[in-house]
């Protein structure tokens, strides 16, 4: 059966340029995608390695208060399960990608912001603080399983925090109580939950 239609267009309006290592020191090709709000960092790879593995981040530039939109979502597109994408609905094919230097938010046990994705409206999806506030210079990360059933590539987690899952592959493999622990869970996710049987199916 073909997918059905998706709410998002195929492709973004602006083509999004991945920042590298490389291009993010000096500033000579990065240009943010939220300048003045949000930029991409990496951490000076060690000697002989790759500076493109797992090493960047997503840093706030200013304070913003608790609860309060950071940015809404926009030059998204229509995508598949990927480690890049975002589930927004029940279906797998309900995936997006950001096409902006929010792809560089990592995931958090403990999470500083949520992704708000619960409207069917895309235009109200945004990314907003919880209600600890952000500081500027702190790290932007959230809660993956908040949007993902089942990912596409589970990761062991290094975010350090006392309260870490340790491995991460999605809300499938988590309890409705540590899922809400972590605070904001998307609908989808609570849907798929509801339906989900004991023994883990759908
Ligand atoms: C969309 S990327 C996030 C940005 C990523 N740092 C990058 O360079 O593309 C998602 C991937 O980042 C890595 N990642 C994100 N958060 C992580 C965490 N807390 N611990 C370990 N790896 C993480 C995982 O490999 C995951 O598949």
């Amino acid at each position: 059966m073909p997918a059905p239609a998706s709410i998002l267009p195929p492709q973004p309006e602006t083509i999004y340029t991945k920042p590298t290592y490389s291009n993010t020191r000096g500033g000579k090709t990065y240009k943010p995608t939220h300048q003045g709000l949000l930029r991409v960092e990496f951490t000076p790879p060690a000697d002989g390695q790759d500076g493109e593995a797992y090493s960047s981040r997503l840093v706030v530039d200013k304070d913003i208060p608790p609860n309060t939109v950071v940015t809404f979502l926009n030059n998204l597109s229509s995508g598949t399960k990927a480690y890049s994408s975002v589930q927004y609905g029940v279906s797998p094919h309900e995936h997006f990608e950001l096409n902006s230097d929010l792809l560089f938010m990592n995931h958090s046990c403990e999470p500083t912001v949520y992704l708000d994705i619960s409207s069917r409206d895309p235009t109200k999806w945004h990314v907003r603080t919880t209600s600890r506030g952000l500081r500027a210079g702190e790290d932007v990360t959230f809660f993956y399983p908040s949007t993902e059933w089942d990912m596409a590539q589970g990761f062991d987690c290094s975010c350090g925090t006392s309260t870490c899952l340790g491995h991460i592959s999605g809300a499938k493999h988590l309890s409705l109580e540590q899922l809400e622990s972590r605070g904001y869970v998307n609908e989808h996710i609570r849907t798929l939950k509801s339906r989900q049987t004991s023994n883990g199916h759908i």
